[in-house]
């Protein structure tokens, strides 16, 4: 069986050591004896640690070097402190290539931030605009002249990294990264000033948006990150969503014609090397699927992936489950147990059997922003040639991912030719991108009932939605901890049905996506403001989406808020239940903070609900000791006299 390691070179497959030139960085951070001793020894706790550590010399250099030293010793034959000698001559410090910087369209205080009516949040989201100075990196340029010496992807453009060990981009972290940057729902208020409000950081979002383009022309696709031992997998596919929220803000037609072909470019990707075909019912479907070819340990986490190789039962195929696990990052999922065919342990993960609903509501939103934008740009043959596609692939995602019974979206799993049950916030992604037939209200209406009875009692955690109920893994996609992007997905998916307006708009012009023919959310706004007004309380099955959409809304929120005020940090990922809100744990490296798609989520959610999020007035400085013992307590001052509290009280201002 052919090897694939990290990049689509393979360049260490086949050809001679001595041939090896410009690509042979892969083999010294993709796959090789350095990356193999390094590991065996744990020079680092965390095996990212070293594939991000440029080398001092070319890689030819660095690795005759090593054979010289060396030879073909194998690692468990060598001296760990033989091995770090060698690390600290010929490798400098990970992330020493990336440069600090402020991004040029920063402000301190930016108006729309100004919207936000309660102070203590509105301070917290200026803190939360000011870590932005601190998530930004560019490219040392001069690594351009000697890319081979790094791990690192070059791109051109400032760009906003996750945070912590996450030193690089990442593909789908960057959609809740930029949601900020745009000028989301303001308040029929700001809207008499609109004018005056000063433009976001559209700059910003642009250079992100072009340097994924980048690596969509030289590539293929968006790596999940910007490594090359990311070369193999994609993640999420959102830059055509990147695009069409920066185009909702800013109407640039000719940003729009300048990414189209990169846009269509990344959907040939998905199309030529992430389709597989089902048969249901007679009927053969075409659906997407996360399948990297990728058959060996993931560099970044090499370590525990080669100990969890050798947990297999014998007979148990290693490629298989390296492929697996990939795949499962490739999923931005890595890892749950909707992977697992036991639902519990990760020997037996097969996520290349598993066709997931999620990516495939995105990609039924990718078709859709691609009819969208087309026509934008006038192109009305493409436009058309969308819209059919994504009418076909709405009833694709019908046919194999919702079930009837349950009125929901399933993964569907081929080797069990059925649906995979269990509660996964992934669930929610078709509401959220619209891949149903909206005029059904009916649809919505289950798929809420299934989340709020049947599986979520009554979405009764305080700090958020967990990304599973399963409580038998200590994956990081699982239960309880709660993560931004299926949060947000889960409240805009709400938010956006129970939108009076897209109803209206249904009922007058017939159309299906009603969504992209807003264009003044500010109307939408004060509509809907009206209309919660008038009908406020009543069982009307529209603003009962609002209503929960802004109660999970504010849990997410004051759960965030109230681990801020206990740590000083904005996580990753959060533990949602007790009563203690936490940073999240579990999975295979430490809970980082940053937190980019964090601190983006909150922002779009501060700024959507800015007229109607209050810290309640008994939320206080708990006097018991925080479980959470890492960093500063950050002094909110207005705040310090009130007891622990675990979400915000749901307070609708009337107009
Ligand atoms: O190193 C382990 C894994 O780390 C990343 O995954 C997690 O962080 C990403 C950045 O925030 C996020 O996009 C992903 O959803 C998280 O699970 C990385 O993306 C993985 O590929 C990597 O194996």
């Amino acid at each position: 069986v052919e090897v694939h390691v990290c990049d689509s070179t393979n360049s260490n497959n086949s050809v001679p050591r001595h041939c090896y030139t410009y690509f042979f960085n892969r083999f010294i951070y993709c796959n090789g004896p350095i990356l193999a001793a390094v590991n065996y020894h744990a020079l680092y706790n965390d095996s990212k640690e070293f594939v991000d550590m440029p080398m001092k010399q070319d890689p030819l250099v660095v690795s005759n070097a090593w054979y010289a030293k060396f030879g073909n010793t194998t690692a468990a034959n060598l001296n760990k402190t033989d091995v770090q000698a060698f690390v600290n001559e010929y490798f400098s410090a990970a992330g020493t290539e990336l440069i600090a910087c402020t991004p040029d369209d920063w402000q301190e205080k930016p108006p729309k931030l100004a919207t936000i009516a309660d102070p203590a949040l509105r301070e917290w989201a200026y803190k939360l605009n000011g870590i932005w100075k601190t998530l930004c990196r560019k490219i040392d340029p001069a690594i351009e002249q000697h890319t081979s010496r790094y791990s690192l992807l070059y791109v051109p453009n400032n760009f906003i990294v996750p945070g912590g060990r996450f030193r690089e981009f990442y593909y789908w972290d960057a959609y809740w990264i930029i949601k900020v940057c745009k000028a989301s729902r303001v308040s029929v208020f700001i809207k008499l000033f609109q004018g005056l409000i000063a433009c976001e950081m559209y700059n910003t979002t642009k250079s992100m948006i072009r340097n994924l383009a980048t690596m969509v022309d030289q590539h293929g696709f968006v790596p999940n990150g910007g490594r090359v031992y990311y070369l193999q997998r994609s993640q999420p596919p959102l830059l055509s969503a990147m695009v069409y929220e920066l185009y909702e803000a800013t109407n640039d037609k000719d940003f729009i014609a300048e990414l189209l072909p990169t846009l269509l470019k990344e959907l040939n990707f998905w199309n030529e090397k992430r389709t597989v075909k089902v048969n249901l019912n007679g009927k053969e479907f075409e659906v997407y699927q996360y399948k990297t070819p990728s058959n060996v340990p993931r560099p970044e986490s090499y370590r525990v992936d080669t100990v969890n190789s050798a947990k297999l039962a014998n007979g148990m195929d290693k490629q298989q489950f390296y492929q697996d696990l990939a795949s499962a990052a490739e999923s931005g999922w890595d890892f749950s147990t909707r992977w697992f065919s036991d639902y519990k342990s990760l020997t037996t993960i097969e996520t290349t059997k598993v066709l997931p609903v999620d990516l495939n509501g995105l990609l039924c939103w990718n078709m859709d922003i691609m009819e969208y934008l087309y026509e934008q740009v006038g192109d009305t043959t493409n436009s058309q040639i969308f819209r059919n596609r994504r009418a076909v692939f709405r009833d694709t995602v019908q046919n194999v991912f919702y079930n009837r019974t349950d009125g929901t979206w399933y993964d569907f799993n081929l080797r069990t030719q059925s649906h995979n049950p269990r509660f996964y916030t992934s669930t929610a992604v078709p509401l959220f991108t619209n891949c149903y037939n909206t005029l059904n209200t009916g649809k919505s209406q289950k798929v809420f009932d299934y989340m709020s009875v049947s599986k979520m009692g009554d979405f009764n955690y305080p700090g958020g939605i967990p990304s599973s109920m399963s409580q038998e893994s200590t994956e990081q996609w699982d239960f309880p901890n709660g993560w931004s992007p299926n949060n947000h997905m889960i409240i805009e998916g709400l938010r956006k049905s129970a939108n009076p307006e897209m109803q209206d708009q249904i009922r007058k012009k017939k159309v299906l996506r009603p969504f992209y023919e807003r264009k003044n959310t500010c109307d939408e706004w004060s509509h809907r403001t009206k209309v919660s007004k008038f009908s406020l309380g009543t069982d009307d099955g529209v603003n009962e989406f609002f209503f929960q959409g802004f109660l999970i809304a504010s849990k997410w929120v004051m759960g965030n808020f109230r681990v801020f005020y206990e740590t000083g940090h904005m996580w990753e990922k959060y533990n949602v239940i007790g009563s203690y809100p936490q940073p999240g744990s579990g999975g295979e490296y430490d809970v980082q903070d940053g937190f980019g798609w964090t601190n983006g989520a909150i922002l779009d959610l501060l700024l959507t609900y800015n007229d109607r999020l209050f810290v309640p007035d008994n939320f206080i400085n708990a006097t018991t000791a925080s479980p959470v013992q890492t960093t500063t307590k950050v002094a909110l001052t207005q705040l310090q006299n009130s007891w622990v509290v675990l979400f915000a009280i749901l307070i609708y201002q009337l107009f």
